[in-house]
């Protein structure tokens, strides 16, 4: 596996592997990896014969008082990782390759609606940011398709959004989470949490668990559900962004006649921001 830095030689290595008449997969990351990037890199190279993979920290999805000086930077373990699952090329470009003209003037990605509301609500300018950087990311490399986690819900449906406004021809797969055995989504922030903090921090799935659960019983009374569920974390010494039932598709708040739904979540834990969130279709169910 090769590694670059400078999008001339990226766009000179996936020339070659197009000239070879190879399907080219891109998964982007921010680095620090684990079993869940893993995946996406093997769904790449199930699709692909070319896998691209991106390892950039991008500042512009960061707000202030955010994580950005302290998120995890392990590009040597990244690298052998990438290497074990099947990856062909890793761009891992600096701040100044990516925004060689600063950020300030930086052409932005706005997908609206989707973007609203949710992680959008907490951290403003998020989505844009990740819309910018992603748009970026696909003009560099042109793949046939990317791979991006369910784990970060709202994030996969912008991208899709994205790719459908803006007409790139590009294939979205969203890839199952990838959780400990004790139901915690895998994130390379969980890297943060206190022996302690990780002790507790399956109640986040367990919340969404059980509010599917009742769901799945005939349950229909989403307040109710949510501020009994509210209570669960905060008794667990957590403290909620977000707890809410929404619509899979459109993301808008969930009503009753709504059969394929998302319960999405967003918690502290200490200072650590934890999400994850539960697909239910019931009809799939029925
Ligand atoms: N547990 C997981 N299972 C499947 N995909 C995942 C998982 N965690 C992250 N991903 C996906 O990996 C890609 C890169 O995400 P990122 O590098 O931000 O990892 P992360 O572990 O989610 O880190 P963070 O702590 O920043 O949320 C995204 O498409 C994301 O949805
Ligand atoms: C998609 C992404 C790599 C864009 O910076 C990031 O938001 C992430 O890691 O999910
Ligand atoms: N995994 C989403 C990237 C972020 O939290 O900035």
């Amino acid at each position: 596996m090769n590694t670059v830095k400078t999008v001339r030689e990226l766009r000179a290595a996936v020339a070659r592997a197009r000239g070879e008449g190879k399907r080219i997969a891109f998964v982007p990351t921010m680095g620090n990896l684990h079993s869940g990037h893993m995946a996406l890199v093997t769904k790449a190279s199930q699709r692909a014969d070319f896998v691209v993979a991106s390892i950039f920290v991008n500042p512009l999805q960061f707000g202030a008082g955010e994580d950005l000086d302290k998120y995890p930077r392990t590009l040597a373990a990244d690298q052998e990782k990438l290497l074990q699952a099947g990856c062909h090329l890793l761009f891992a470009p600096s701040v100044e390759e990516m925004y060689p003209d600063g950020m300030a003037g930086q052409t932005r990605v706005s997908v609206p609606q989707l973007s609203e509301g949710l992680c959008g609500a907490s951290r403003p300018g998020h989505f844009e940011g990740v819309a910018t950087v992603v748009s970026k990311l696909f003009n560099m490399v042109q793949p046939d398709l990317a791979v991006f986690g369910q784990k970060d819900f709202q994030q996969l449906a912008v991208i899709r959004a994205l790719v459908h406004d803006l007409n790139m021809p590009i294939q979205i797969i969203g890839e199952p989470t990838v959780r400990a055995e004790d139901g915690l989504a895998l994130s390379s922030r969980n890297g943060f949490l206190s022996p302690d903090q990780r002790a507790v921090a399956p109640v986040v799935y367990r919340v969404l668990s059980q509010i599917a659960e009742a769901i799945k019983q005939g349950q229909r009374d989403y307040p109710a559900l949510i501020a009994e569920q509210l209570q669960q974390l905060e008794a667990a010494g957590l403290r909620p962004d977000y707890l809410e039932i929404r619509h899979a598709k459109t993301l808008r708040p969930a009503v009753n006649e709504d059969r394929d739904l998302v319960i999405l979540v967003a918690a502290f834990l200490g200072t650590t921001r934890l999400i994850d969130n539960l697909h239910l279709d019931l009809d799939a169910h029925a």
